[in-house]
Protein backbone atom coordinates (compact mmCIF):
# COMPACT_ATOMS: atom_id res chain seq x y z
CA UNK A 1 0.00 0.00 0.00
CA UNK A 2 1.50 3.38 -1.06
CA UNK A 3 -1.55 5.61 0.01
CA UNK A 4 -4.11 5.45 3.19
CA UNK A 5 -6.67 8.31 3.98
CA UNK A 6 -8.22 8.07 7.75
CA UNK A 7 -10.34 10.19 9.25
CA UNK A 8 -8.26 13.48 10.54
CA UNK A 9 -6.43 12.49 13.78
CA UNK A 10 -6.85 14.04 17.14
CA UNK A 11 -3.76 13.92 20.18
CA UNK A 12 -5.56 13.02 23.66
CA UNK A 13 -1.97 13.96 25.59
CA UNK A 14 -0.08 17.31 24.50
CA UNK A 15 1.92 19.78 25.86
CA UNK A 16 1.85 23.33 24.07
CA UNK A 17 3.26 25.07 26.81
CA UNK A 18 3.13 29.12 26.65
CA UNK A 19 4.40 32.13 25.38
CA UNK A 20 7.58 31.86 22.47
CA UNK A 21 7.46 27.88 23.40
CA UNK A 22 3.85 27.90 22.55
CA UNK A 23 4.03 30.06 19.51
CA UNK A 24 6.62 27.75 17.93
CA UNK A 25 5.46 24.67 18.73
CA UNK A 26 1.48 24.89 17.83
CA UNK A 27 1.77 24.33 13.87
CA UNK A 28 3.12 21.16 14.37
CA UNK A 29 0.04 20.06 15.96
CA UNK A 30 -2.33 21.79 13.62
CA UNK A 31 -1.33 21.11 10.63
CA UNK A 32 -2.34 17.40 11.38
CA UNK A 33 -4.53 17.13 14.24
CA UNK A 34 -8.25 19.02 14.41
CA UNK A 35 -7.94 18.38 18.38
CA UNK A 36 -5.81 17.54 21.45
CA UNK A 37 -6.09 17.39 24.75
CA UNK A 38 -3.86 19.90 26.36
CA UNK A 39 -1.57 19.47 29.61
CA UNK A 40 -2.02 21.72 32.34
CA UNK A 41 1.81 21.55 33.67
CA UNK A 42 2.39 25.31 33.05
CA UNK A 43 4.42 27.51 35.60
CA UNK A 44 2.22 28.32 37.29
CA UNK A 45 -0.32 25.22 36.80
CA UNK A 46 -3.87 25.51 35.43
CA UNK A 47 -5.48 25.10 38.64
CA UNK A 48 -8.87 27.11 37.99
CA UNK A 49 -11.37 27.14 35.25
CA UNK A 50 -10.40 30.93 34.85
CA UNK A 51 -7.17 29.64 33.97
CA UNK A 52 -7.86 27.30 31.69
CA UNK A 53 -9.75 29.89 30.12
CA UNK A 54 -7.24 32.32 29.61
CA UNK A 55 -4.45 30.03 28.67
CA UNK A 56 -6.97 28.41 25.95
CA UNK A 57 -7.32 32.13 24.58
CA UNK A 58 -3.51 32.21 24.26
CA UNK A 59 -3.46 29.23 22.74
CA UNK A 60 -6.39 30.74 20.05
CA UNK A 61 -4.18 33.44 19.35
CA UNK A 62 -0.92 31.75 18.45
CA UNK A 63 -2.95 29.81 15.77
CA UNK A 64 -1.60 30.29 12.61
CA UNK A 65 -4.26 31.74 9.94
CA UNK A 66 -7.00 29.73 9.16
CA UNK A 67 -6.09 26.59 11.37
CA UNK A 68 -9.09 25.27 12.82
CA UNK A 69 -7.52 23.26 15.67
CA UNK A 70 -9.59 23.06 18.79
CA UNK A 71 -7.56 22.72 22.08
CA UNK A 72 -9.22 20.55 24.73
CA UNK A 73 -8.56 22.21 28.23
CA UNK A 74 -7.68 20.52 31.63
CA UNK A 75 -7.38 21.45 35.16
CA UNK A 76 -4.23 20.20 37.28
CA UNK A 77 -5.60 18.76 40.17
CA UNK A 78 -4.09 19.80 43.42
CA UNK A 79 -5.12 19.12 47.03
CA UNK A 80 -7.40 22.45 46.90
CA UNK A 81 -9.33 22.02 43.51
CA UNK A 82 -12.71 23.29 44.51
CA UNK A 83 -15.77 20.77 42.68
CA UNK A 84 -17.94 23.24 41.80
CA UNK A 85 -15.06 25.28 40.22
CA UNK A 86 -14.68 22.22 38.27
CA UNK A 87 -18.68 21.31 37.38
CA UNK A 88 -18.61 24.65 36.13
CA UNK A 89 -15.67 23.78 33.39
CA UNK A 90 -17.74 20.93 32.55
CA UNK A 91 -20.87 22.17 32.68
CA UNK A 92 -19.45 25.02 30.17
CA UNK A 93 -18.10 22.51 28.02
CA UNK A 94 -14.52 23.79 28.53
CA UNK A 95 -12.95 21.02 30.43
CA UNK A 96 -12.73 18.24 29.15
CA UNK A 97 -10.53 16.48 32.21
CA UNK A 98 -8.52 16.81 35.11
CA UNK A 99 -5.17 15.74 35.18
CA UNK A 100 -3.80 13.97 38.55
CA UNK A 101 0.34 14.48 38.78
CA UNK A 102 1.44 12.34 41.76
CA UNK A 103 3.77 14.94 43.33
CA UNK A 104 7.44 15.01 42.32
CA UNK A 105 6.41 12.89 39.30
CA UNK A 106 7.46 14.58 35.91
CA UNK A 107 7.91 17.74 34.63
CA UNK A 108 5.96 21.10 36.68
CA UNK A 109 4.66 18.46 39.42
CA UNK A 110 5.75 19.97 42.54
CA UNK A 111 2.02 21.31 43.06
CA UNK A 112 0.16 17.71 42.77
CA UNK A 113 -1.47 15.96 44.75
CA UNK A 114 0.69 14.17 47.95
CA UNK A 115 -2.78 12.73 49.50
CA UNK A 116 -5.01 11.45 47.38
CA UNK A 117 -7.90 11.27 50.11
CA UNK A 118 -7.57 15.53 50.11
CA UNK A 119 -8.81 15.29 46.48
CA UNK A 120 -11.54 13.00 47.40
CA UNK A 121 -14.36 15.07 47.10
CA UNK A 122 -13.62 16.21 43.36
CA UNK A 123 -12.91 12.92 42.52
CA UNK A 124 -16.20 11.71 43.81
CA UNK A 125 -18.39 15.02 42.20
CA UNK A 126 -16.25 14.04 38.97
CA UNK A 127 -17.46 10.44 39.15
CA UNK A 128 -21.16 11.95 39.30
CA UNK A 129 -20.85 14.38 36.58
CA UNK A 130 -19.25 12.06 34.20
CA UNK A 131 -15.49 14.21 34.11
CA UNK A 132 -12.75 11.89 33.29
CA UNK A 133 -9.65 11.54 35.38
CA UNK A 134 -6.38 11.74 32.94
CA UNK A 135 -3.32 10.51 35.24
CA UNK A 136 0.24 10.25 35.27
CA UNK A 137 0.84 6.55 36.69
CA UNK A 138 3.75 6.89 38.44
CA UNK A 139 4.57 6.42 42.30
CA UNK A 140 7.20 8.18 43.52
CA UNK A 141 8.25 6.74 46.99
CA UNK A 142 12.45 7.09 46.49
CA UNK A 143 12.65 3.28 47.37
CA UNK A 144 10.67 2.16 44.33
CA UNK A 145 13.02 1.50 41.23
CA UNK A 146 12.04 3.83 38.85
CA UNK A 147 11.73 1.34 36.25
CA UNK A 148 8.90 -0.56 38.43
CA UNK A 149 6.67 2.82 39.04
CA UNK A 150 4.09 2.52 36.84
CA UNK A 151 3.16 -1.39 37.87
CA UNK A 152 3.00 0.04 41.85
CA UNK A 153 1.06 2.94 40.91
CA UNK A 154 -1.56 0.29 39.69
CA UNK A 155 -1.25 -1.86 42.59
CA UNK A 156 -1.18 0.91 45.12
CA UNK A 157 -3.11 3.73 43.74
CA UNK A 158 -4.96 3.36 40.66
CA UNK A 159 -6.31 -0.04 41.70
CA UNK A 160 -7.30 0.79 44.81
CA UNK A 161 -9.16 5.04 44.04
CA UNK A 162 -11.12 2.78 41.01
CA UNK A 163 -12.82 0.01 43.49
CA UNK A 164 -13.33 3.09 45.72
CA UNK A 165 -15.07 5.32 43.22
CA UNK A 166 -15.99 3.00 40.14
CA UNK A 167 -17.84 5.09 38.47
CA UNK A 168 -14.89 7.65 38.01
CA UNK A 169 -14.16 7.45 34.04
CA UNK A 170 -9.78 7.00 33.93
CA UNK A 171 -7.73 7.62 31.38
CA UNK A 172 -4.21 6.03 31.57
CA UNK A 173 -1.93 8.31 30.25
CA UNK A 174 1.41 7.47 28.66
CA UNK A 175 1.10 3.66 29.03
CA UNK A 176 4.29 2.15 29.23
CA UNK A 177 4.41 -1.24 30.37
CA UNK A 178 2.76 -4.52 30.28
CA UNK A 179 1.32 -3.80 33.42
CA UNK A 180 -0.07 -1.02 32.28
CA UNK A 181 -1.84 -2.52 29.07
CA UNK A 182 -3.11 -5.86 31.12
CA UNK A 183 -4.78 -3.60 33.68
CA UNK A 184 -6.65 -1.70 31.23
CA UNK A 185 -7.56 -5.19 29.09
CA UNK A 186 -8.41 -6.57 32.44
CA UNK A 187 -11.34 -3.68 33.38
CA UNK A 188 -15.15 -3.95 32.75
CA UNK A 189 -15.28 -0.28 31.97
CA UNK A 190 -14.39 2.88 32.96
CA UNK A 191 -10.16 2.78 31.81
CA UNK A 192 -8.93 3.33 28.83
CA UNK A 193 -5.31 4.07 27.98
CA UNK A 194 -3.21 6.59 25.52
CA UNK A 195 -0.08 5.27 23.87
CA UNK A 196 2.91 7.19 22.50
CA UNK A 197 4.21 7.31 19.51
CA UNK A 198 7.89 7.01 20.97
CA UNK A 199 7.20 4.58 23.44
CA UNK A 200 5.84 2.47 20.24
CA UNK A 201 9.35 2.68 18.31
CA UNK A 202 11.86 2.82 21.61
CA UNK A 203 13.17 0.56 24.34
CA UNK A 204 15.28 1.79 27.00
CA UNK A 205 18.30 1.02 25.06
CA UNK A 206 18.04 4.10 22.91
CA UNK A 207 18.45 6.66 26.10
CA UNK A 208 21.64 4.38 27.42
CA UNK A 209 23.49 2.56 24.93
CA UNK A 210 26.72 3.89 22.91
CA UNK A 211 26.50 7.27 25.41
CA UNK A 212 23.61 9.18 27.73
CA UNK A 213 20.92 10.17 24.86
CA UNK A 214 18.97 12.87 26.39
CA UNK A 215 16.69 13.19 23.80
CA UNK A 216 14.83 9.71 24.31
CA UNK A 217 14.61 10.60 27.93
CA UNK A 218 11.01 11.28 28.90
CA UNK A 219 8.50 10.22 31.79
CA UNK A 220 7.60 7.49 31.91
CA UNK A 221 10.67 6.53 31.10
CA UNK A 222 10.99 4.22 27.92
CA UNK A 223 10.86 0.33 29.63
CA UNK A 224 12.51 -2.71 28.40
CA UNK A 225 11.74 -4.47 25.14
CA UNK A 226 8.86 -6.79 26.49
CA UNK A 227 6.98 -3.64 27.31
CA UNK A 228 7.61 -2.01 23.82
CA UNK A 229 6.25 -5.04 21.98
CA UNK A 230 2.89 -4.98 24.38
CA UNK A 231 2.10 -1.64 23.81
CA UNK A 232 2.66 -2.29 20.13
CA UNK A 233 0.52 -5.33 19.88
CA UNK A 234 -2.63 -3.20 21.77
CA UNK A 235 -2.07 0.14 19.54
CA UNK A 236 -2.41 -1.56 16.72
CA UNK A 237 -5.09 -4.14 17.69
CA UNK A 238 -7.66 -1.52 17.00
CA UNK A 239 -8.84 -2.56 20.81
CA UNK A 240 -11.25 1.10 21.44
CA UNK A 241 -9.40 1.13 25.11
CA UNK A 242 -6.33 2.11 23.61
CA UNK A 243 -5.56 5.73 21.47
CA UNK A 244 -2.74 8.00 20.90
CA UNK A 245 -1.70 10.50 23.14
CA UNK A 246 1.89 11.81 21.87
CA UNK A 247 2.31 13.46 25.37
CA UNK A 248 5.09 15.67 22.23
CA UNK A 249 6.70 17.76 25.60
CA UNK A 250 9.13 20.02 23.99
CA UNK A 251 11.96 21.34 26.14
CA UNK A 252 15.01 23.88 24.90
CA UNK A 253 18.45 22.10 23.96
CA UNK A 254 20.05 23.57 26.53
CA UNK A 255 17.50 22.18 28.89
CA UNK A 256 18.08 18.50 28.16
CA UNK A 257 21.48 18.66 27.25
CA UNK A 258 23.05 19.20 30.66
CA UNK A 259 23.95 17.76 33.85
CA UNK A 260 20.02 17.63 34.74
CA UNK A 261 18.13 16.97 31.72
CA UNK A 262 14.35 17.60 31.41
CA UNK A 263 11.82 14.61 30.47
CA UNK A 264 9.87 14.73 27.09
CA UNK A 265 10.24 14.31 23.66
CA UNK A 266 9.03 16.33 20.84
CA UNK A 267 6.96 14.09 18.08
CA UNK A 268 4.39 16.41 16.95
CA UNK A 269 5.98 17.35 13.75
CA UNK A 270 6.83 13.91 12.80
CA UNK A 271 4.05 11.91 14.62
CA UNK A 272 2.10 10.26 11.68
CA UNK A 273 4.83 9.33 9.80
CA UNK A 274 6.11 7.47 12.78
CA UNK A 275 3.07 5.86 13.21
CA UNK A 276 2.56 4.86 9.40
CA UNK A 277 6.01 3.11 10.07
CA UNK A 278 4.72 1.35 13.11
CA UNK A 279 1.73 -0.12 11.97
CA UNK A 280 2.72 -0.70 8.36
CA UNK A 281 5.72 -3.22 10.11
CA UNK A 282 2.93 -4.75 12.01
CA UNK A 283 0.90 -5.40 8.93
CA UNK A 284 -1.92 -2.92 10.98
CA UNK A 285 -2.18 -0.08 8.38
CA UNK A 286 -5.64 -1.32 8.72
CA UNK A 287 -5.90 -0.32 12.62
CA UNK A 288 -4.23 3.49 12.12
CA UNK A 289 -7.45 4.91 12.06
CA UNK A 290 -8.96 3.52 15.24
CA UNK A 291 -5.65 3.89 16.89
CA UNK A 292 -5.44 7.57 16.17
CA UNK A 293 -8.95 8.81 14.66
CA UNK A 294 -11.71 6.93 16.43
CA UNK A 295 -11.17 5.68 19.63
CA UNK A 296 -10.25 8.70 21.50
CA UNK A 297 -13.57 10.66 20.25
CA UNK A 298 -15.26 7.51 21.46
CA UNK A 299 -13.89 7.47 24.83
CA UNK A 300 -13.90 11.14 25.70
CA UNK A 301 -17.73 11.00 24.33
CA UNK A 302 -16.80 13.09 20.80
CA UNK A 303 -17.95 12.56 17.36
CA UNK A 304 -14.74 11.84 15.37
CA UNK A 305 -13.71 14.35 12.88
CA UNK A 306 -15.46 14.51 9.52
CA UNK A 307 -12.32 15.34 7.25
CA UNK A 308 -9.50 13.03 6.52
CA UNK A 309 -5.75 12.80 5.76
CA UNK A 310 -3.79 11.30 3.35
CA UNK A 311 -0.67 9.52 4.22
CA UNK A 312 1.10 8.60 1.30
CA UNK A 313 4.45 6.65 0.87
CA UNK A 314 7.25 7.62 -0.72
CA UNK A 315 10.34 6.35 -2.58
CA UNK A 316 12.80 8.63 -0.89
CA UNK A 317 12.40 9.08 2.77
CA UNK A 318 10.50 12.51 4.19
CA UNK A 319 13.53 15.28 5.18
CA UNK A 320 12.18 16.26 8.47
CA UNK A 321 14.42 19.27 10.26
CA UNK A 322 16.71 17.86 13.09
CA UNK A 323 15.64 20.64 15.44
CA UNK A 324 12.96 23.25 15.09
CA UNK A 325 13.67 26.78 15.91
CA UNK A 326 11.57 28.90 18.37
CA UNK A 327 11.39 31.92 19.86
CA UNK A 328 12.58 30.12 22.87
CA UNK A 329 15.25 28.24 21.50
CA UNK A 330 16.23 25.18 19.26
CA UNK A 331 14.05 21.93 20.40
CA UNK A 332 15.16 18.78 18.73
CA UNK A 333 12.76 16.99 16.85
CA UNK A 334 12.50 12.90 18.29
CA UNK A 335 14.57 10.93 15.54
CA UNK A 336 13.01 7.26 15.48
CA UNK A 337 16.37 5.80 14.39
CA UNK A 338 15.16 5.06 10.69
CA UNK A 339 13.92 6.25 7.62
CA UNK A 340 10.38 7.79 6.93
CA UNK A 341 8.48 7.22 4.39
CA UNK A 342 5.74 7.96 5.13
CA UNK A 343 4.40 11.65 5.04
CA UNK A 344 1.20 13.16 5.40
CA UNK A 345 0.11 14.22 1.68
CA UNK A 346 0.79 17.89 1.19
CA UNK A 347 2.33 18.67 4.36
CA UNK A 348 5.49 20.75 3.15
CA UNK A 349 7.95 18.39 4.11
N1 LIG B 1 6.54 13.22 29.33
C1 LIG B 1 7.57 13.90 29.77
O1 LIG B 1 8.67 13.36 29.81
N2 LIG B 1 7.45 15.18 30.16
C2 LIG B 1 6.24 15.96 30.26
C3 LIG B 1 5.46 15.64 31.50
C4 LIG B 1 4.71 14.33 31.47
O2 LIG B 1 3.90 14.08 30.59
O3 LIG B 1 4.91 13.50 32.37
C5 LIG B 1 6.63 17.43 30.25
O4 LIG B 1 5.79 18.28 30.58
O5 LIG B 1 7.76 17.75 29.86
ZN1 LIG C 1 3.09 12.45 32.39
ZN1 LIG D 1 2.86 14.54 29.17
Amino acid sequence: MTSLTIRRPDDWHLHLRDGAMLEGVIADTSRHFARAIIMPNLVPPVVTVADAEAYRERILAALPKGDRFQPLMTLYLTEHTDPDDVEKGKTSGLITAVKLYPAGATTNSHGGVRDLDKAMPVLERMAKIGLPLCVHGEVTTPEVDIFDREAIFIDTVLDPLRRRLPELKVTMEHVTTSDGIDYIRGAKSNLAGSITTHHLIINRNAILVGGIKPHYYCLPVAKRESHRLALRAAATSGDSRFFLGTDSAPHVDPLKECGCGCAGIYTSINTMSCLAHVFEEDGALDTLEAFASLNGPAWYGMAPNEDTITLVKRETPVAYPAKIETGAGPVTVFDPMFPLHWAVDNDGF
